[in-house]
């Protein structure tokens, strides 16, 4: 069976936080592939302006350039509706019923999944695979997969790395200071901020 990881994020923009993760999770769990599906309408950004969809496929594309497992996706986009994981997997599953999915996330991702649209879904239908954020504990993380384990069945991995402390709306507040992100984005990405002026306050932006 095939092993494909799913790294879903709104990446508004995608930086090395996001691909040591999907990095990290291919080299754990053996993964064939990673699937990088950037969220077209992301769920929790209710109200947020968030930069234009085609901007954040681009830069993915452009961050994820010549490493062979990992693809971009515009899975999400080709729907109209707001972009929900659980309706995602089941559309995946639907195409790909010899697939086994792995769904990649942050610390933060796994306090909040409950808050999301049929958690039970989500969890039926993909492992987690988590790694350390923010200033999430080892141990309090091993009680909330404990939590979710046993409330849901769910399959949840908590993967050994070094917490990377970086985010998107960091490079997004740097980016507006004029303040360096070289070395958070990759080259491509930055060069991609730089030359189509983003983060600068005046672009367009889809309303959420
Ligand atoms: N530095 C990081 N370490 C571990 N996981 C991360 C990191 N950055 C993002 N992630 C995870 O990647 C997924 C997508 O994140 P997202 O695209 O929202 O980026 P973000 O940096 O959290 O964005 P923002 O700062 O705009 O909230 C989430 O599951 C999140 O937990
Ligand atoms: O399905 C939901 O209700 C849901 C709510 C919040 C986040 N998600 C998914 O989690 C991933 C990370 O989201 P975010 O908001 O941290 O960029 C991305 O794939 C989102 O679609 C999904």
């Amino acid at each position: 069976m095939k092993k494909i990881g799913i790294m879903g994020g709104t990446f508004n923009p995608i930086h090395l936080g996001h691909l040591m993760l999907a990095e990290n999770a291919y080299d754990f769990c053996k993964l064939d592939e990673v699937w990088f599906i950037p969220s077209a309408d992301p769920p929790h950004k209710t109200g947020q302006p968030v930069l234009a969809y085609h901007h954040r496929s681009r830069m993915t594309e452009l961050a994820i350039e010549g490493i062979p497992y990992f693809v971009k996706s515009d899975f999400e986009a080709q729907r109209q509706e707001r972009s929900y994981t659980a309706e995602t997997l089941r559309l995946l599953h639907e195409i790909y019923p010899e697939v086994e999915f792995y769904f990649i996330m942050g610390a933060d991702s796994l306090f909040q999944i409950e808050t999301w649209y049929a958690p039970e879904k989500v969890m039926a239908q993909a492992r987690l695979l988590v790694a350390v954020r923010d200033h999430h504990s080892l141990e309090e993380m091993q009680k909330q997969i404990d939590y979710l384990t046993e409330k849901y069945h769910a399959s949840i991995e908590l993967m050994c790395m070094p917490g990377i402390d970086l985010s998107s709306n960091f490079i997004r507040q740097r980016t507006a200071n004029h303040e360096t992100i070289r070395f958070f984005v990759t080259e491509q990405v930055r060069d991609y901020i730089i030359k189509n002026g983003l983060y600068k306050g005046d672009e367009t932006l889809d309303e959420i």
